[in-house]
């Protein structure tokens, strides 16, 4: 039975440049039943648009704002472990390799456990979705059954995922690895063509290919995923560079431009070498490329996602996105849970703000990134990072409904929160009335939680309402 049409009414915001973010007031989005967006008109009324859609409306779903209420598109969350979620907090002191050896292999080699698996995927993506991510890049583990799980409970909670079986067949302790070259390829065609049986439209799941970074990674296997990738155009594809002084020293030593015909001794160099450096390509972390490689990236057509969160716990660095930007590369935001202690894209984006205030204090004061580009960056730049940028990312006719019901608290004039009943909690984020838009929303990015975090759409379906 198709989803009833939908109707929403009352304030839109959403991204319209990197600096700029449209406000659409007394305004009228109209979702058809298979969660696509058939009208957005400005200065009208949920009737007015029904009847120009020839809906009656009593088959009509109405939700209209409320006072520092907006709908906002879903986040897009371009990088995260699913797997790694029961460690976020879990990191210590650590820096990237002793991290992985210490707190996320042992992790994620247990997930071979379906119960455990189930338990931690099913938590992920209610957690996720109730912090309005919408879509997510997610890397599950090595093994093949409980990767085709997290696809199977995404596609149940509705939630929009590209989801990858992580490749990896050196480097990590024998008890979690690929056992070979081979072994990997098969396991990742096998993955591929269980999401793909599941969601043959690509819908809302899709896999990816997931070389987990290249120390993780033989020649042989890289080569063959080159090959995959090539072999199927329309795969995206996702793996972790530059994120971290000893890793890239790593890479230098186990790729010597000799061994893959790479140009120099990059890191960026050696995907490249393997035919794995695309305009499908999702990099993440970023922190310390080269100039050469930011322009290898950007004529690659190769995307960034930028992770504050994981990048400062685990001591990487502050990746500059102002010049990742201006040397043409496209970003988006990640969590990188658990590298990033947190699930939420909405600290993500106040991070990538905070941190690049740190990047200006060391002397570049252009690389401050604004509360406009943090959020372009969570939804419209995200969106294209993972190739889906005509489908979601904003509010526009033909785009699918991806979209968060986003609600601030009122203060009345005895100083208390409006419409809090006894026994309710208080409010987080206040507005007294006088703020601008822009100083709202300003409020919500640098103040906000899930709490505000109201209901949560994907394609039209309500994934996510907080009670
Ligand atoms: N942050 C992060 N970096 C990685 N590099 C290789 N694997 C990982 C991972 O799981 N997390
Ligand atoms: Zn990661």
């Amino acid at each position: 039975m198709a989803a009833r049409s939908k109707i929403f009414v009352g304030t839109f915001v959403h991204s319209k440049t990197l600096g700029e973010l449209e406000y659409l007031h007394d305004t009228v989005v109209a979702v058809d039943g298979s969660g696509k967006i058939v009208a957005v008109e400005s200065n009208s009324s949920a009737d007015a648009v029904s009847q120009k859609l020839g809906w009656t409306t009593d088959e009509v779903d109405v939700t209209t704002t409320k006072t520092a209420q907006f709908f906002f598109p879903g986040f897009i969350d371009t990088h995260l472990h699913a797997s790694q979620y029961p460690n976020v907090g879990i990191f210590g002191n650590s820096t990237l390799l002793d991290w992985l050896n210490t707190y996320t292999f042992p992790l994620e080699a247990s997930l071979k456990d379906p119960a455990k698996a189930r338990k931690v995927y099913s938590r992920v993506i209610r957690k996720t979705l109730a912090h309005g991510t919408t879509t997510a890049a997610y890397y599950a583990t090595v093994d093949v059954a409980s990767t085709n799980l997290l696809a199977d409970l995404c596609l149940q909670a509705g939630q929009r995922a590209l989801v990858g079986r992580v490749c990896m067949d050196q480097l990590s302790p024998a008890y979690y690895r690929d056992e070979s070259p081979e072994a990997a390829l098969a396991a990742t065609r096998e993955s591929i063509a269980y999401i793909e049986s599941i969601d043959p439209g690509r819908e809302i799941v899709r896999p990816v290919l997931t070389p987990r970074f290249a120390p993780s990674c033989s020649a042989p296997l890289m080569r063959g995923l080159g090959g995959l990738a090539k072999e199927r155009p329309d795969l995206p594809i996702q793996t972790h560079i530059s994120e971290n002084k000893n890793e890239i020293a790593l890479v230098r030593e186990l790729f010597p431009p000799e061994s893959t015909g790479a140009q120099d001794d990059s890191y960026s160099g050696v995907y490249d070498a393997f035919g794995l450096l695309t305009d499908r390509t999702i990099l993440a972390h970023g922190v310390h490329l080269s100039e050469s490689e930011a322009e290898l990236i950007a004529k690659r057509g190769a995307k960034v996602s930028h992770c504050p969160c994981s990048n400062s716990a685990i001591t990487s660095g502050a990746a500059r996105v102002r010049w990742l930007l201006e040397k043409g590369v496209c970003c988006g935001l990640g969590t990188d849970m658990s590298g990033g202690y947190s699930p939420s894209v909405l600290e993500a984006a106040r991070l990538a703000a905070l941190v690049s205030r740190h990047v200006a204090m060391g002397g570049d004061d252009k690389a401050k990134l604004t509360v406009e580009e943090v959020l372009y960056l969570a939804t419209r730049g995200g969106a294209e990072v993972v190739g889906l940028q005509q489908r979601v990312g904003a509010f526009a006719v033909g785009m699918d409904w991806d979209a968060q019901l986003v609600g601030l608290s009122t203060v009345d004039a005895q100083g208390e929160v409006e419409g809090i009943a006894e026994g309710e909690e208080d409010g987080n984020v206040d507005v007294f009335g006088w703020e601008s838009w822009p100083d709202i929303v300003a409020k919500w990015v640098y103040n906000g939680d899930d709490r505000n975090t109201r209901k949560v759409w994907v394609k039209g379906r309500l994934v996510h309402e907080r009670k």
